[in-house]
């Protein structure tokens, strides 16, 4: 076990680092936005490992950049500024945390910020209701912030679009109206890895291992659109339940199916099994905006996808804010869908 220093993230014990062989590099399909056959593609990698790489986005080079700066001069405060800047309103999921993941005892070597996304496609004031108030820099870090979530949100509205023509849906807005519904509950969460001190290492000296960065898991919500910065770690499952790792590429995005749209598509598309793993000497800092429904929608597999199963429903009708209150009760790795599964699946 290894024990940090005060001041490194906590002092949590930790699994030192494992010596683990690199996972194989994974074939992550490239997705032009401006292709033709957009809709037809994006369909494709859904179905496959339920992951892929976006381009042709328009999303400003400049932007990414300076949330990737600004995300850094965060992470570089100390603990309690951290805390302090973000005013974290007390017992809420939301704000500055560190190692833990969720409220059942899952712990990474990360650290982050968490934030809701309101109608207007903001991030929410993290002060509401709680004592502290943001500081001015953490203000000015948000205005940046909510920059990007405008960015982003119109890219998931964008592939939920392009999701419904490739499926050939009849109500070409089904899936994107629940993301840009004016109480849809989505977040933005932004990660930091810190190298871990033993990476720090001469080389002679290190197990040439990893570590547990963020636990394997699906997003629960409809659809994850992630942009890091160039340091390695994310890795997916495979079919076959290999694990294969992503190579870092600062100027796309990658996209995620989450738990939601398997259920949409009656286990058409794959919520894709993921994890990071820290093994770089280098701070690993990703920004991830989870799509999600309003708290009251009722989830059901599409009637037409249904129908090309043979009329077999694989899950049973259930609310956003069930299947949230089911997923606060598991750890991290669980299969949170196999509650609603129909009971002939
Ligand atoms: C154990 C948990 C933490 C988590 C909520 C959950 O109950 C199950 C999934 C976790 C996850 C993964 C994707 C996102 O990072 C996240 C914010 C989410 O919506 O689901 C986290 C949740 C969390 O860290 O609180
Ligand atoms: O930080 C990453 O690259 C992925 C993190 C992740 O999967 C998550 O926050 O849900
Ligand atoms: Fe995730």
């Amino acid at each position: 076990m290894v024990v940090l220093a005060k001041g490194e993230l906590e002092e949590i014990a930790l699994p030192a680092v494992q010596k683990a062989a690199a996972s194989p590099v994974a074939d992550v399909p490239e997705i032009d936005l401006g292709w033709e056959d957009a809709a037809a593609a994006v369909v494709a990698a859904c179905e496959g490992n339920g992951f892929f790489k976006v381009t042709g986005h328009g999303v400003a080079p400049e932007l990414l950049a300076r949330v990737e700066a600004a995300a850094a001069a965060f992470f570089a405060m100390t603990p309690p500024e951290k805390e302090a800047a973000a005013g974290v309103p007390p017992g809420s999921p939301f704000g500055y945390g560190s190692k833990r993941i969720g409220s059942n005892g899952d712990l990474g070597w990360v650290e982050y910020l968490l934030l809701a996304v309101t109608a207007a496609g903001e991030t929410a004031p993290l002060s509401a209701g709680g004592e502290a108030s943001p500081s001015p820099a953490f203000c000015l870090f948000r205005d940046l912030l909510n920059e990007y979530v405008v960015a982003v949100r119109s890219m998931a509205c964008n592939l939920l679009g392009l999701i419904a023509e490739g499926l050939g849906l009849r109500e070409k807005d089904a899936l994107v109206r629940l993301v840009s519904h004016e109480e849809s509950d989505s977040m933005l969460r932004v990660n930091h890895y810190p190298p871990h001190p033993e990476l720090k290492l001469p080389l002679q000296l290190q197990g040439h291992g990893n570590l547990t960065g963020f636990g394997e898991h699906t997003d629960p919500q409809i659809i994850s659109v992630l942009r890091s910065n160039d340091t390695s770690g994310l890795e997916i499952s495979l079919r076959d339940g290999s694990w294969a790792s992503v190579p870092p590429d600062r100027n796309s995005f990658f996209v995620n199916v989450g738990d939601l749209l398997q259920v949409l598509t009656n286990g058409r598309f794959r919520s894709v099994r993921h994890r990071v793993m820290v093994s770089s000497p280098r701070p690993r800092v990703s920004v991830i905006f989870f799509a999600g429904p309003p708290p009251q929608e009722r989830l059901v597999p599409l009637p037409w996808l249904v129908a090309e199963d043979g009329g077999h429903r694989r899950y049973r009708e259930f609310t956003w804010r069930e299947y949230k209150a089911s997923a606060d009760r598991t750890k991290l790795a669980e299969n949170r869908l196999c509650h609603f599964e129909t009971e002939d699946d």
